[in-house]
């Protein structure tokens, strides 16, 4: 085994992983994808929010197969998650989203694709024989928007994630202070930071720069934006609403999923649209720091949409047990960020791979421990001071 090798089979938790990534990748990449916006309190709560709550365990069940696979968008899933969609991955390792969808498919779990990821939407297609989904981001050219969307149904894909949070990037205080930017912009300290960390730069001088595959030519160059957020943002239609929603719906066949919803009233709304699935989330902290965290939300959510709608929600899971909290808390399955990301950091394939097989080993042992034989089982009796309206 390789000393790679051997760090990510010693890697016992997503935390381990982090560690891992932190040593290999300069400080401007790993705290790209680590950050969140002004102080990190969402940041923060989103943790603390699966944190405190606990569980009722029930005991004398027999849990000696607990079976985790449910269904998604009325399909299959081994299991209750999805990896979330994240942009310029091939930073962290080169083609770190086919890395990731790879690991994904092995573990029979839907993959979605960034608009802003680094391998085009056919090339993924290609490549990987899983449940693709496409995550839209919706340009300032209405043209653009639509070819992405007509490329996604051409190529195959089963569902649209359309992102609603980046009306403008976030303020993301460390890749300020970084200055990690979109053109990059090297300077000295870039230079210093690479040659610290030769294995990873090493493995960048022989891939070349990575570039948004999907968007190639699309993005205007009024000024480099300060963050890859920023300007990423100002490319994106601030002014997109309501009725632009309504004709996505229309426009596009399949599964419909709005990435990015908080508030009940507009749950409900979403789903008297004709949205397939709700995607409870707050962009990992990235966006508005001060936003409600994903666990609190949830269940409010759930409660509104009352069964009308599939629900998933991400922001800060990092254990196994965060999935069936979520679950209690009315979701039908967890979206991993930066676990899976933190992974393919360690060790490409291999460390998505064990990203995903921790997670799925950490719920497999939770649901033995409470005494939840099936995942479909879950109700929010489960957790400790949770109301049930809604729940069971
Ligand atoms: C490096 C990075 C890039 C991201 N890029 C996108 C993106 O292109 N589109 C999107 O909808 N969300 C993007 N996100 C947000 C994730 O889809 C997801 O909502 C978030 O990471 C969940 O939080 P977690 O990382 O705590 O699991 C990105 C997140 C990270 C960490
Ligand atoms: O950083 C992000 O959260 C994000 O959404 C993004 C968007 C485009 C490119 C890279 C990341």
């Amino acid at each position: 085994m390789s000393l790679a090798e051997q760090a990510l089979a010693g890697a016992l938790s997503i935390a381990d992983l982090r560690r891992i990534a932190r040593r290999r990748l300069p400080r401007a990449v790993f705290e790209f994808i680590d950050g969140g916006a002004e102080d990190e309190l969402t940041l923060a709560g989103n943790r603390r929010a699966f944190e405190r709550r606990r569980i009722v365990r029930r005991v004398l069940i027999d849990v000696s197969e607990p079976s985790m696979r449910t269904s998604l968008l009325g399909a299959p899933a081994a299991a209750p998650f999805v990896i979330a969609p994240m942009g310029s991955c091939a930073l962290a390792w080169p083609e770190a989203d086919l890395a990731i969808a790879r690991a994904a498919c092995a573990a029979g779990i839907p993959y979605t694709l960034s608009t802003m990821s680094t391998t085009s939407i056919e090339r993924m297609a290609k490549a990987v024989q899983g449940r693709l989904w496409f995550q839209l981001y919706v340009l300032r050219e209405q043209a653009s928007t639509d070819k992405l969307v007509e490329r996604a149904a051409a190529a195959g894909y089963e569902a649209l994630a359309v992102t609603v949070d980046l009306q403008a990037g976030g303020k993301r205080e460390r890749d300020l202070r970084n200055g990690i930017s979109l053109p990059p912009k090297m300077s000295a300290r870039h230079v210093l930071d690479g040659m610290l960390h030769p294995s990873w730069a090493l493995q960048m001088l022989r891939a070349g720069l990575p570039q948004f595959e999907n968007v190639r030519g699309l993005l205007g160059d009024e000024g480099a934006g300060p963050t890859i957020a920023a300007r990423v943002g100002q490319n994106l239609n601030p002014a997109w609403n309501w009725d632009d929603l309504a004709r996505l719906r229309d426009r596009w066949p399949r599964k419909l999923l709005v990435k990015g919803v908080e508030h009940p009233d507009d749950a409900r709304r979403m789903v008297s649209m004709g949205v397939d699935a709700l995607w409870v989330s707050n962009h990992g902290g990235r966006q508005l720091d001060g936003a409600i965290a994903s666990a609190d939300a949830l269940p409010r959510i759930a409660d509104a949409v009352g069964g009308k709608a599939e629900i998933l929600v991400d922001s800060g899971v990092r254990r196994g047990i965060d999935a069936l909290k979520a679950r209690a808390l009315g979701a039908g399955a967890v979206a991993i960020g930066r676990a899976a990301l933190f992974g393919a950091a360690a060790g490409g394939e291999a460390g998505a791979r064990r990203a995903i097989e921790i997670l799925t080993g950490e719920l497999a042992l939770a649901m033995k421990l409470s005494g939840t034989p099936d995942i479909d089982s879950v109700g929010r009796a489960l957790l400790d001071g949770e109301p049930t309206q809604g729940g069971d």
